[in-house]
């Protein structure tokens, strides 16, 4: 993986709401590439976070693409309100939808770019018929619900999976890891074959700043180059 080209996604779920555009707008003049929101409704994962009114006033602060990580049930329900609020892409959860190739093609229709989510427990191989239609790939590297976790280190193995997977049947689509990404955890994951990385705490939890947080994961996923590429060369 050519870790210059690994985007970053910081996740607002951790920013201070309070302060929530300046945040965004310190981010992206640090150099982010887009902002990831989390939609989380309190049935599907058990947390409670915002809707399509946070999705709107972030719009208006940024040029950044927003991608929108829905854990919630019904998603094909909301894609309207979040294409009018200014939606980018949706991230759409494999797990409880029993019409994910009918969800792909609405998400399509609208025009917008489309993820398929995969939990920690669920294998890389669910993707496997609906790889060929998608723009990303996003494998949680947490259980859904909460920012602030710890990268579960056994995902490293279907990371490369799906790497492997996407390299054979849709080369363009994006491999994304969400949870836990930090300097520490950011290079084991390219290395293991991502090239966009979410994170929530790790940026706007810096105690030196937000643009701090993005210039600190740049560095360690810089450092991935070094620890994949073969010695002498
Ligand atoms: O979707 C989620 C959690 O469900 C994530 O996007 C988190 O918001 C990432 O936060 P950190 O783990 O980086 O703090
Ligand atoms: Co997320």
């Amino acid at each position: 993986m050519n870790a210059s080209a690994v985007k970053i996604a910081p996740s607002i779920l951790s920013a201070d709401f309070a302060r929530l555009g300046e945040q965004v707008t310190e981010a992206e003049r640090a150099g982010a590439d887009r902002i990831h929101l989390d939609v989380m409704d309190g049935h599907f994962v058990p947390n409670i976070s915002f809707g399509a009114i946070v999705v709107e006033a972030v719009r208006r602060i940024t040029k950044l693409p927003l991608e929108i990580h829905l854990m919630i049930t019904d998603p094909d329900d909301y894609f309207d309100d979040f294409v009018a609020a200014g939606a980018d892409s949706f991230l759409v959860h494999w797990e409880g939808n029993d019409n994910l190739h009918r969800t792909v093609q609405r998400v399509r229709q609208l025009n917008k770019r489309v993820g398929i989510v995969i939990n920690p427990a669920t294998p890389a191989s669910v993707l496997e018929e609906i790889l060929i239609d998608i723009d990303q790939v996003v494998v949680m590297t947490v259980n859904p619900g909460f920012g602030h976790q710890h990268f579960i280190e056994t995902m490293v193995g279907k990371i490369s999976r799906v790497r492997e997977m996407i390299n054979r049947c849709n080369p363009q689509c994006e491999l994304e890891l969400d949870g836990g990404v930090d300097e520490k955890s950011a290079p084991i994951g390219v290395a293991a074959g991502a090239n966009v990385l979410v994170a929530g705490s790790a940026i706007f939890g810096d105690p030196q700043g937000v643009a701090a947080g993005v210039d600190r994961l740049r560095r360690a996923i810089a450092q991935t180059a070094d620890v994949t590429k073969p010695k002498g060369k």
